[in-house]
């Protein structure tokens, strides 16, 4: 599977055609924030996305968290998509589908810890998509992203693997680090802001360099997907190769032909060739 790209903080109708000219799949426009470098006006806002042409996805990034102004702001720009910065309540969001009727809604998961799992999970079934940043929503001024730092991605990479909604990956991405991060958090897209700006401005040779590491990291992840294979017979005589057997809740099966699964009398068998693009829920495993 290709991961997305989402490239954010963009400041201008040239810096959103630039990065869609480098392949970004989604425009990231940082409204009214209480810190970070990244907003711009909401006029602004409204702009770049009449100037986005389909199918890329224009992100009005808001850190309201009621449904009246995180309404009002969109109706100042109209955008695809709502990216959530800090924790909207999950009861807002039955308001937020009526008032804004095909607008996607992305949740914000600041990846502070293990906790962050359950707060994914919570998420994930009410969001369209989650991104899992580095911000800190408990200081006093908060910080909802845009920090150049890195989080934990083993939290992220668990994350990934046991919810179903999109996830993207975002917090200090760059090209020196986007190959890594990809095979280890096997996200279905990266977003950054800082990782491709030079004093402020959008730096096409940086964008240049994190979508070939991009590329080049999904290939890897691709060729490691192929690779596995697993076996399992009955609970207490489970074998596995190349995935132990505690892992299995998060193995993911790939299309037909390569999936081949067969469930057995008193016994389950399952045969497959592995990739991270289809979940085995629905597998019930010994
Ligand atoms: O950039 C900001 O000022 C900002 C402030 C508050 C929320 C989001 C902000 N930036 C937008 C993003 O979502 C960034 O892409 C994301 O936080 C990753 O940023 P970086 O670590 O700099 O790549």
């Amino acid at each position: 599977m290709r991961t997305r790209l989402k490239v954010c903080c963009i400041a201008s109708v040239d810096e959103a055609r630039r990065a869609i000219s480098y392949g970004a799949d989604a425009l990231g426009l940082v409204g009214p924030m209480p810190s970070g470098p990244g907003p711009i006006p909401l006029e602004t806002i409204a702009q770049i996305a009449a100037a986005t042409p389909p199918p890329i996805a224009t992100f009005l990034l808001t850190s309201e968290t009621q449904p009246e102004g995180i309404v009002a702001q969109w109706q100042q720009c109209h955008t695809t998509t709502i990216q959530l910065t800090d924790r909207v309540e999950q009861e807002h969001y039955a308001a937020l589908r009526t008032a804004l009727p095909g607008v996607k809604l992305v949740q914000v998961i600041h990846v502070t810890g293990p906790e962050s799992l359950a707060e994914a999970q919570e998420f994930a079934d009410v969001a369209d998509a989650l991104l899992l940043d580095s911000g800190n929503p408990a200081l006093t001024v908060k910080v909802l992203g845009g920090t150049g730092r890195v989080h934990d991605w083993e939290v992220s990479a668990a994350i990934c693997a046991t919810v179903a909604c999109p996830v993207f990956l975002a917090g200090g991405l760059r090209p020196d680090n986007i190959g890594e991060a990809v095979r280890t958090v096997q996200p279905f897209g990266v977003d950054l802001c800082s990782g491709v700006r030079t004093d402020g401005q959008l730096d096409s040779e940086k964008l240049a360099a994190f979508v070939q590491a991009l590329v080049g990291g999904c290939e890897e992840r691709a060729r490691g997907e192929l690779a596995v294979e697993v076996v399992v017979v009955e609970g207490d005589t489970a074998q596995a190769h190349g995935a132990d057997v505690h892992e299995l809740n998060e193995v993911k099966l790939g299309p037909e032909p390569d999936r081949r699964v067969a469930v057995g009398e008193g016994c389950k068998v399952l045969v497959a060739t592995l990739t991270q693009t289809d979940k085995l829920s629905g597998l019930d495993m010994p």
